[in-house]
């Protein structure tokens, strides 16, 4: 990053107050009267109706728009274990963009614990607060067992967003990408480097979408995972294959796709070079890609190349995803996000690309005409038709599998 850039993020974050989000009062506090209505005497009475009917607390209270961002640290961005009080930042900045883009009002909540256990038992105590719970950079393996805890153990949406926020975007990018290169997901050949909570899911989540197990060749930190290998836990194995290539320059050799989940600079031009012709790079490791864009671009003149970041075109990231899935969620009342919903998310984000892109969006852009093909295979996170087309899938395919407890709101309606 630029020293400019450095030094301007730092004054973001601290001027004109610290930190990004503040709360504000939703109704009048200016009389005697609104104080006897808010606080004592008046408040008994949301009190009494809450307990006879838990429901009532979506009435009463701010619970129903109310989204807990929770991470205890362990696996910040791509820059790893830094500890749960150096992740507030990006869960504020969660809840940033969850309001900027969706109005869905959140709090974040920094645990300081690595123990599964004491983590899920201290969300399970507070989980009544909130309509949802998104869990926040939290390395794997715990994550999955934290997630899978606690979405058994909550009745509101439990959504680890690395893992199916980042899936949900990184299918419906690749799809397209797989389109303009003209290659069929069912025989193209990709590489994911990374194997944490991000790199699973995505690979799960392209496996549903038709892609063969056998084609993904995913990397940790000691290389291929094969099936000769002793080390691998039970979520690793499930990734394992057959082969006898060891190492990321063995993996990259005629791969159509390089999905970067891992951390900064991993892949060079002289593993890239090795690609099949028309290949597809998503280098997503936060802040800094696996490959920067340029000197990919520089060995590869028929690439199509996404990151994670906002200052590159083909921005892979999950801000496409979370605001809008809770939004929908929270609007019909979700008791989780199943597959289906996620589906859906990902199929009206793909879609989505296709259409004319509103001058608003052009202009927030820097004004270079924007349309479907290389330098834009994903809608940009300000294009405000996300809101609806995402939300609304996800409300509907809730209503569709049986997991929502509202009726379909009307603007959902197509
Ligand atoms: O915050 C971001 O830009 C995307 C994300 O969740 C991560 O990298 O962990
Ligand atoms: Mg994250």
């Amino acid at each position: 990053m630029s020293n400019d850039l450095k030094q301007d993020a730092l004054d973001y974050h601290a001027y004109p107050t610290p930190g990004k989000l503040s709360i504000e009062l939703s109704t009048d506090a200016l009389t005697a009267r609104d104080l006897a209505l808010a606080y004592s005497p008046g408040v008994a009475e949301p009190v009494k109706a809450i307990a006879e009917n838990p429901e009532d607390a979506y009435k009463y209270t701010m619970k129903g728009n109310l989204v807990a961002v929770i991470s205890n640290g362990t696996a910040i961005l791509g820059l790893g274990n830094l500890g749960a009080l150096a992740s507030k930042p990006v869960m504020e900045g969660k809840g940033l963009l969850f309001k900027r883009f969706a109005n869905v009002d959140s709090i974040d909540i920094e645990v300081d614990t690595t123990d599964v256990d004491d983590f899920v038992k201290t969300v399970e105590n507070i989980a009544e607060t909130f309509g949802g719970i998104n869990l926040e950079d939290i390395k794997a393996p715990e994550c999955f067992e934290i997630e899978k805890q606690l979405i058994e153990k909550c009745n509101i949406p439990v959504f680890h967003d690395d893992q199916h926020g980042t899936a949900i975007v990184t299918v419906a990018g690749m799809l397209n990408a797989l389109e303009i290169q003209g290659k069929d997901i069912k025989t193209a050949k990709m590489v994911c480097l990374g194997a944490g909570a991000a790199a699973s899911a995505c690979s799960k989540l392209l496996i549903t979408a038709g892609m063969n197990p056998q084609n993904i060749f995913m990397l940790d930190r000691q290389g291929v995972i094969h099936t000769g290998r002793t080390d691998l836990n039970k979520y690793k194995q499930e990734f394992a294959v057959d082969t006898d290539r060891r190492t990321l320059d063995d993996a990259m050799e005629g791969a159509d796709i390089f999905l970067g989940l891992s951390g900064p600079n991993l892949l060079t031009q002289e593993q890239a070079k090795k690609m099949a012709p028309k290949p597809i790079i998503f280098a997503c490791s936060n802040p800094d890609p696996e490959i920067a864009p340029a000197e990919a671009l520089a060995v590869l003149d028929d690439l199509i190349m996404a990151t994670g970041r906002s200052d590159f075109p083909n921005q892979v990231n999950n801000v496409l995803g979370f605001p809008f899935i809770f939004r929908g969620a929270l609007d019909i009342r979700a008791t989780r996000i199943n597959e289906e919903m996620k589906l859906a998310a990902a199929h009206a984000i793909k879609d989505l690309a296709k259409l004319e892109v509103p001058q608003g969006v052009v202009d927030a852009y820097g004004g270079d005409p924007l349309s479907y093909g290389k330098e834009y295979i994903i809608p940009k996170p300000m294009d405000e038709r996300l809101l609806n087309a995402v939300a609304g899938a996800v409300a509907r395919a809730a209503v569709e599998t049986g997991v929502a407890k509202l009726a379909l709101p009307e603007k959902y309606k197509i």
